[in-house]
């Protein structure tokens, strides 16, 4: 367990690789029953040729297939395949789907039941399947999920299934959110143990549409907006009427791009609390909404770490908060080196490598986001703080 992966990384090699480690968590243990940490390499320089796949999530009748719609008849140039995933016998957004279709290669596959639960294994089959019959004929996989899914399980088929991920990316979470009926949701008290989809939807998000926003006033929407930011101080938003936003925010997100997790991480921590080395950043977001126990944590601080002191801390929140983590990114200014680190990671799986080297004029600041359940914010300002060379 003592191993130190991140330095090891950064003392051995100067050539950018990706680590991914995936540690002894309850939660791994749901997806993986893998009992020891496990190591995934590959050189970051070779050309990604996988196929990129967006997963549509969002609340029961929030704009998941008017958003699919729109996709499928937008001038993008790529050719989707899409899987969908409906309760019922009748698949009723199957036929909507396919009769708004201008482009005659859409390949749309269904299954009935929940992708997050029962037939996770029959994702895995689609996508396999998708990719070895009939790669030719596509460019990008769309996957809607039904109104109820969590989002988590099918995040993690691409992280943790070693074919899926040899084949696909993820490229993004899109999140559709019904501006009228998604405070109600969000705020819904569900039982212990039980998951608010809804909150879990927005948590995951890389990017989030505020849709229906016909539907409500500007105060309203404002009041929303807060919410939806303090759950995920990450991902981008954008508010629309029928699901109508260009297609550069929702399809070539690379979400889980290494190399574009600085650019990420920027649009986050702008708007975070006061920081760490004492000065405010604007656009505070985290103005204090009713308490969520799902919500996001921002450090943005100067100075460079001891990679070292960082992995052992990261090795501890994950070991400690895995399962309650749901996303991280960071940037770090790191001690001795002219390139940043960068990370990001779902649950107790991350990923790492060094970052392009630093502008000369470039000012070094280590940028990191969490998001996740009962987050201990001082906690984890304290724990980055003990890293700080
Ligand atoms: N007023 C208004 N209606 C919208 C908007 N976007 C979608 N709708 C309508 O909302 C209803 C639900 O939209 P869908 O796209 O089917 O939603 P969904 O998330 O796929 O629904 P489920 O699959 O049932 O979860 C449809 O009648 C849409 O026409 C919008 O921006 N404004």
């Amino acid at each position: 367990m003592g191993t130190k992966l991140v330095s090891q990384f950064l003392h051995s090699s100067r050539r950018a690789f990706h680590f991914m480690r995936t540690l002894n968590s309850e939660t791994r243990n749901n997806f993986h029953n893998s009992s020891s940490y496990y190591y995934y390499y590959y050189s970051s320089l070779a050309i990604d040729t996988r196929v990129p796949a967006t997963i549509i999530t969002g609340f029961l009748g929030s704009g998941k297939t008017t958003l699919l719609n729109h996709i499928l008849t937008s001038q993008h140039g790529k050719r989707i395949a899409v899987i969908e995933n409906e309760f019922g016998e009748v698949d009723i957004d199957g036929s909507l789907v396919a009769s708004h279709s201008s482009v005659s290669e859409d390949i749309i596959m269904v299954n009935n039941g929940c992708l997050c639960c029962t037939v996770r294994g029959d994702l895995v089959k689609m996508l396999l399947e998708l990719v070895r019959k009939k790669r030719d004929n596509f460019d990008h996989i769309v996957i809607e999920t039904t109104g109820l899914a969590k989002p988590a399980p099918v995040i993690e088929t691409f992280c943790s299934d070693e074919l899926v991920s040899k084949y696909v990316k993820l490229d993004g979470v899109v999140t559709l959110v019904d501006c009228k009926h998604a405070m109600q949701h969000l705020n819904e008290v569900k039982p212990r143990f039980v998951v608010n989809e809804a909150v879990e939807q927005v948590a995951y998000a890389d990017r989030i549409i505020m849709n229906k926003i016909d539907l409500v006033t500007e105060s309203e929407l404002e009041i929303l907006t807060k919410k939806i930011k303090h759950i995920n101080g990450m991902a981008q938003i954008k508010q629309a009427k029928f699901g109508s936003v260009d297609m550069d925010f929702v399809l070539g997100v690379g979400g889980y791009d290494l190399e574009r997790i600085e650019s990420e991480v920027e649009c986050s921590s702008s708007a975070s609390h006061q920081d760490d080395c004492g000065h405010e950043h604007k656009g505070h977001h985290h103005d204090h909404v009713h308490d969520s126990a799902v919500s996001s944590v921002s450090i943005v601080a100067e100075g460079t770490i001891d990679l070292d002191e960082v992995d052992d801390w990261l090795e501890r929140v994950i070991g400690e908060k895995g399962e309650d983590l749901y996303r991280m990114k960071g940037v770090l200014s790191v001690d001795g080196s002219n390139q940043p680190y960068v990370f990001q990671g779902v649950h107790s799986m991350l990923d790492g490598s060094l970052g392009k080297t630093w502008e000369p004029q470039e000012k070094r600041i280590n940028k990191l986001v969490f998001i996740g359940r009962n987050l201990d914010e001082v906690a984890l300002r304290k724990g980055f703080k003990g890293c700080l060379a």
